[in-house]
């Protein structure tokens, strides 16, 4: 799998590179899928995701924001991502077989929306306790909830002729689907 560059960067993300993997494993995406990527923001996740899917749909409601994610997906080569700026639910289309919602802003409204269309795969990425906890109950609170993992990544660097680990701060990685 070729490397992501983030040449262009966002006042929010980039979602680190070791939790896009766990996302990307809970997506399981393939050339039949229609992905939707709700805040794409950077476009780390957008990116890596359009080299499995064979539809990307990126939302983003900061116009700025979306920009970064054109300029990052020009950066790696890929085309063919369909671009929206709004809020979401709006512009999540009808055929969106996996979504993940990096941006939390409405994200009831979003989960009512993907169980209406009946949206296969589902991951919420949260940082903040309370708001993995909501976040639970409304997956559950709608039938959409198989399981939450707590990620939490250390990566090695090299100190002293030896290694030592810089810590990052735990994600909330929340999944489902329609059942
Ligand atoms: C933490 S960042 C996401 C990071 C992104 N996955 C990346 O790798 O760069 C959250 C983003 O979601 C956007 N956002 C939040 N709620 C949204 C919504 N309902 N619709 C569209 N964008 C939303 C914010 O503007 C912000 O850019």
């Amino acid at each position: 799998m070729a490397r992501t560059a983030l040449p262009h960067d966002a006042k929010a993300g980039p979602t680190k590179p070791a939790v896009r993997s766990v996302t990307l494993g809970k997506l399981d995406l393939g050339p039949d899928d229609h992905f939707v990527d709700v805040g794409s923001c950077t476009g780390a996740v957008t990116i890596e995701a359009a080299r499995r899917a064979g539809r990307v749909t990126a939302i983003e409601r900061k116009p700025k924001r979306l920009e970064t994610t054109r300029q990052n997906l020009a950066a790696n080569g890929i085309g063919g991502v369909e671009l929206i700026e709004a809020e979401a639910p709006d512009g999540i289309p009808d055929d969106a077989d996996a979504l993940f919602l990096g941006g939390s802003r409405n994200y009831e409204a979003v989960l009512d929306r993907a169980a209406e269309i009946g949206v296969d795969r589902i991951v919420m990425n949260v940082s903040r306790l309370e708001v993995a906890g909501d976040a639970v109950r409304a997956f559950k609170a709608r039938d959409l909830f198989d399981e939450v993992l707590q990620v939490q990544v250390s990566t090695g660097y090299e100190l002293a002729g030896a290694t030592s680990f810089d810590s990052d701060n735990p994600v909330y990685v929340v999944s489902g689907g329609a059942k």
